[in-house]
C-alpha cells in the first residue's frame, strides 16, 4: 500500500509518496484521434523493481512508457515518477527512456555519442558506457550511421546506463538483437539493475525471457490494466487446471472462481482460473489436475482473454484511486 493520501485531483507534494515508489498512474488514459489507447489506470510500481510490461499489439504499452517517460501527454488522470511530475526537472534527471526507435545522431562516432551523454547528464557514469559498448566490439570512432541495428541498440543502451538513471524505461529495447547478445544484455541489465537499486519498466513480447529478469508485472490489454504486481504472488493467485470434459462442458462449479480462460483440445481441456476465497475445495474432484502455471502460461491466457478481471497485488494498488472510483 502506498499510503500517500493522493487522489485524482490530488497527486500529492513533489517527493510524496517517496522514493519507496518509482511510479504512480492516477487514472491515466490517453486519447488519440482514433480513440482511447488507454483507458483508467491505476497502479503503483515500488522501487527497486524490474517490471515487465507485457500486452497484445496495440495495447497501449507505448503509450504507458511514453506518459511515464515525458514524451507524451495523459489526456485524463496523471503519473508521478519518484512523487514528480514526468516534465519535471527532478523526474527528467533520474529517468533513461530507451525506445523502439534509437534516436542517436547518424554523424555522430560513437565516442563523440557518449562524450554528448556526458555533457547533458551530471551524474555520467563513463566506465558503465564504455564498458557497454566495448564488450560488442563497436569501435568507438566508427560513425553512428555505419553500424548495424543492434549495434546502434547497444550504443542506446550505453547512453540509457552511462546516464544512472533511478527508473530505467525500456520500449521493447532488444527486438533487433540477436539472440546471444539479447542473452548478455539481459544480464547487463540485470546486474546494473541490481547493483544500484534502480527501478526497470520494460516492456516486451518475448514472454519466457522475462521469468528469469522480471520480478514485478504489468499487463495490459485492450487500453486496460488487468494485472499489476509481483510475479510470484500473481503466480500463486492462479492455478492451471488439466482436465477431461464431458461433451464439451465443464464442471459447472468451476464458476465459482474467477476463469480467466478455458480452451479445449480433444478431450482434454485446460483452464487458467484464479481460486476463491476457499481455494479449489469443491472442484469435482478426480479429472482435474491443478498447478500453479508458469509465467508464460499466465501471460498467455491473460492475452488471449483481453477481457479477464483485472488483478492487482497489494503493493501495486493505489488506494485513494479506488476509493474515487468506487
Ligand atoms: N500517434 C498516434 N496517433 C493515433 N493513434 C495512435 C498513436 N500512437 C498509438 N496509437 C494507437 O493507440 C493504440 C495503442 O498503441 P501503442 O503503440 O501504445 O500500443 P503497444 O501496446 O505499444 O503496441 P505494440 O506491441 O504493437 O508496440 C493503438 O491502437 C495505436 O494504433
Amino acid at each position: 500500500m502506498n499510503g500517500n493520501g493522493a487522489g485524482y485531483g490530488d497527486p500529492g507534494e513533489p517527493g510524496e509518496p517517496g522514493d519507496d515508489t518509482a511510479i504512480a498512474a492516477y487514472g491515466i488514459g490517453k486519447k488519440y484521434r482514433r480513440g482511447w489507447a488507454l483507458r483508467d489506470c491505476s497502479f503503483r510500481l515500488p522501487a527497486g523493481r524490474i517490471c515487465g510490461l507485457v500486452g497484445p499489439n496495440g495495447a497501449g504499452k507505448t503509450t504507458l512508457l511514453g506518459i511515464a517517460g515525458n514524451l507524451l501527454e495523459p489526456t485524463t488522470g496523471t503519473l508521478r515518477v519518484f512523487g514528480e511530475a514526468p516534465e519535471s526537472e527532478g523526474a527528467n534527471r533520474r529517468t533513461a527512456f530507451l525506445a523502439q526507435e534509437k534516436p542517436l545522431f547518424r554523424r555522430f562516432t560513437v565516442e563523440e555519442t557518449l562524450r554528448l551523454g556526458r555533457e547533458l547528464n551530471p551524474g555520467w557514469d563513463q566506465r558503465a558506457a564504455e564498458d557497454i559498448v566495448r564488450a560488442g566490439n563497436v569501435p568507438m570512432a566508427a560513425r553512428i550511421g555505419t553500424l548495424s541495428g543492434g549495434q546502434r541498440t547497444r550504443v542506446a543502451f550505453a547512453l540509457a546506463f552511462g546516464k544512472r538513471p533511478d527508473l530505467l524505461i525500456l520500449d521493447e529495447p532488444m527486438s533487433d538483437l540477436d539472440p546471444l547478445v539479447r542473452h548478455e544484455m539481459m544480464g547487463t541489465l540485470l546486474a546494473e539493475a541490481t547493483e544500484h537499486g534502480t527501478t526497470v519498466l520494460m516492456s516486451t513480447h518475448m514472454l519466457s525471457e522475462l521469468e528469469n529478469v522480471c520480478d514485478y508485472l504489468v499487463v495490459i490489454a485492450e487500453g486496460g490494466l488487468r494485472l499489476a504486481g509481483e510475479v510470484d504472488d500473481l503466480l500463486e493467485s492462479h492455478a492451471l487446471l488439466t482436465g477431461a470434459h464431458v461433451d464439451g462442458q465443464l464442471p459447472a462449479n468451476l464458476a465459482h472462481h474467477t476463469v480467466v480462460e478455458t480452451r479445449t483440445s480433444g478431450r482434454q481441456f485446460t483452464a487458467l482460473v484464479r481460486p476463491g476465497p476457499d481455494g479449489l475445495d469443491g472442484l469435482d474432484g478426480g479429472a482435474w489436475q491443478a498447478e500453479t502455471p508458469n509465467l508464460e502460461e499466465l501471460l498467455l491466457g491473460y492475452l488471449r482473454s483481453p477481457q479477464a478481471a483485472p488483478l492487482l497485488t497489494p503493493s501495486a494498488r493505489i488506494d485513494d484511486v479506488q476509493a474515487v472510483a468506487a
